[in-house]
């Protein structure tokens, strides 16, 4: 009865796609032109900043602060045309000083990157439709695990996602199901045509996140492998989190240079891939040098080491995300962290290169959803101290999202 109630639940969403699609291409279309009238008056406006800018460029020129820029940096933003504007605009000094964060940072600087992130999230108007906000795919879930995906998911939607999928086995479908009706729930990943499966929904689908609950089952595995290969050739930002990134340590090549994908380790997933990848061990008096490296040694993505202090690299910069959290250190904040960079790391990279001040877009997603975890920890471990749950921390999401960037 489950079944014929998921394979109900999946024609609806077939065909709730099939008309959405259309829905889309008009929409696409009317962006475009949208863009176009930007475009023009951001290049009128870039070529009254020019004097202005050459001098500013000059001084910023002696400042040693941040190694080059990677020369494909501006690739994020190809599908946007905004390559054009950003060849016009001159580099945003103040902004680029403040994100060189791997010796000081002040309160004002911190405050400038919470304002970079303010301005990626979407306005929230009558003009937008269901699924323009984010739509979210979760690829994790198996017979042990059936709680990291839910968080992670659930937490994509309370973020401001308009849909999040779940894709995992079987036998975790049902399971995940029953926590919440809010998730669409594909119960495909150990099928045998698993990674067709899900390769089906991935033009539907604005980011993926890869690992939570995965769990290390070989077959399992190499289905995520095929997974992000396929969101690779499409160009979908994709986060990899837990056993994802037992995935990745045992085959860097996999993930390696596609600056569109985030991985978040804890201290042991940290370990593995660094030692994997630079053939040392992790250097405990050096964690920026050594987050700066393994950024490097993996082509320049954005890497997440969460610990006391989250610290974020693309290889360039190290920004440090101290926002205070609690001691609790219940199972699943992970999970929440990965859920909502799906989707800030969606809302950042469309957001365009003058949202960002022409900065990474993944480095301002990652900051943006380390302190959104923070502070969800925080005000549950307020309420519930010791017996803080993850669950908790998802019911405070909503509160923290509004406190941190809505206020
Ligand atoms: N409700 C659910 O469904 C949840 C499911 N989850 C899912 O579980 C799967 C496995 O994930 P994982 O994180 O347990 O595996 P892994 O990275 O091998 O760590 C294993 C060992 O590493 C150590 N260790 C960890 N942190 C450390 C630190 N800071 N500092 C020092 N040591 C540290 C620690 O070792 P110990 O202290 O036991 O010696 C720990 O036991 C994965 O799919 C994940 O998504 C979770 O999301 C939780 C909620
Ligand atoms: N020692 C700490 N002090 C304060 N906050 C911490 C600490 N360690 C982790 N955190 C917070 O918890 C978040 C998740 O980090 P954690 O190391 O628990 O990840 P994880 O092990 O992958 O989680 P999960 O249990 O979901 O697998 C971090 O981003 C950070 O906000």
């Amino acid at each position: 009865m489950m079944e014929k109630f998921l394979q109900q639940s999946m024609d609806t969403d077939e065909k709730f796609y099939r008309f959405e699609e259309q829905r889309l291409k008009i929409e696409d279309k009317r962006r475009e032109a949208e863009h176009a009238r930007e475009l023009q008056m951001l290049q009128m406006l870039g070529q009254m900043l020019a004097g202005i800018s050459s001098t500013v460029s000059q001084r910023s020129q002696s400042i040693p602060t941040s190694p080059p820029r990677r020369a494909n940096h501006r690739s994020y933003a190809d599908n946007f045309n905004y390559n054009a504007m950003t060849a016009t605009l001159s580099p945003p000094i103040v902004i680029e000083r403040s994100f060189s964060l791997h010796r000081t940072h002040t309160l004002k600087d911190m405050e400038n990157i919470f304002q970079l992130v303010r301005n990626v999230i979407p306005p929230l108007t009558g003009k937008r439709h269901k699924g323009q906000d984010g739509r979210i795919g979760i690829v994790g879930g198996c017979r042990e695990y059936t709680g990291a995906p839910y968080f992670a998911a659930i937490t994509a939607l309370k973020v401001g996602a308009d849909l999040s999928h779940v894709f995992c086995t079987k036998d975790a479908a049902t399971v995940i199901k029953s926590y919440s009706p809010e998730l669409i729930v594909h119960p495909v990943l150990d099928s045998p045509n698993a990674i067709h499966e899900v390769e089906k929904w991935l033009p539907r689908l604005h980011s993926v996140v890869i690992g939570p609950g995965l769990g290390r089952d070989e077959v399992l595995l190499e289905t995520a492998k095929g997974i992000i290969e396929k969101s690779k050739v499409k160009g979908i930002p994709i986060i990899i989190d837990a056993d994802g990134l037992w995935l990745i340590s045992q085959q860097p090549s996999l993930i390696q240079g596609y600056q569109r994908a985030i991985l978040t380790p804890n201290y042991m997933e940290f370990s593995r891939l660094y030692e994997a990848m630079l053939r040392d061990p992790v250097d405990s008096s050096d964690h920026h040098g050594c987050v700066l490296r393994l950024s490097q040694a993996m082509g320049n993505l954005t890497v997440v080491q969460k610990g006391e202090r989250d610290l974020i690299s693309d290889g360039e910069k190290v920004l440090v995300c101290s926002h205070e959290g609690s001691s609790r250190r219940c199972g699943g904040q992970g999970d929440l962290l990965s859920g909502s960079l799906g989707v800030l790391a969606h809302w950042a990279f469309v957001a365009g290169a003058e949202k960002t001040n022409g900065q990474n877009p993944f480095l301002v997603a990652a900051f943006g959803a380390c302190s959104l975890t923070r502070q969800s920890n925080h005000q549950a471990f307020q309420k519930f101290g010791r017996s803080m749950t993850a669950s908790d921390m998802v019911s405070e999401v909503g509160t923290a999202f509004n406190k941190l960037f809505e206020t």
